[in-house]
């Protein structure tokens, strides 16, 4: 069965590449992750260029744009300045949809309650975060990551850093959360 680890985030101030698990961990479930908008899948990235169940989700999705990002020192034009802008909590007025095809990597996203969730994402895992959540990214201790950015349309990259409450993007998500609660 396809899976995905996810847990609640500590507060420590330490290097954002550790797991930053509480103690007792505190596991989260893909239940929980539909519930905030966070979707997921688990494709074989060995056959990115070339495969059907991705071509089928991007058909359904209307995922028309894709690039790749190489995201190591060596590789990435202004890794560090880049890396700094991913870990700044934000939102976009798009889906941000990635599929990790080598490396490990973090996405941080708010719950409905304003707590950091971690999600661990290795190759072969599609995730969509819904426009309009808080969120960020870091590479984990390996410091490397291969990913697939997916895009309806004409990618917009812009991000608004937190606070962006006022937003109309920002009051229909939690519209929307408020909405499956009920
Ligand atoms: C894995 S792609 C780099 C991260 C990114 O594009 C973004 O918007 C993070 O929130
Ligand atoms: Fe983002």
């Amino acid at each position: 069965m396809a899976t995905l680890e996810a847990w609640y985030m500590d507060d420590s101030p330490e290097d954002q590449r550790l797991p930053h698990k509480l103690n007792p961990n505190q596991p989260v479930s893909l239940e929980d992750l539909q519930k905030i908008g966070v979707f997921y899948w688990k494709l074989n990235a060995d056959i990115y260029e070339n495969d059907p169940e991705l071509q089928k989700i991007r058909d359904e999705m209307g995922y028309s744009y894709m690039d790749i990002i190489t995201i190591r020192k060596d590789k990435l034009p202004n890794y560090e300045e880049k890396l700094k802008m991913f870990f700044e909590e934000h939102l976009h007025l798009d889906d941000e949809v990635r599929y990790i095809l080598e490396g490990t990597a973090y996405f941080d996203v708010r719950d409905k309650d304003d707590r950091w969730i971690r999600i661990a994402m290795t190759k072969g895992d599609l995730i969509t975060l819904p426009a309009g959540i808080y969120h960020r990214f870091t590479l984990d201790e390996n410091n490397y990551t291969k990913a697939m950015r997916l895009f309806v349309g004409e990618p917009v990259w812009k991000a608004y850093n937190r606070p962006a409450d006022d937003f109309e993007i920002r009051q229909n998500y939690l519209h929307s959360l408020r909405s499956a609660q009920a």
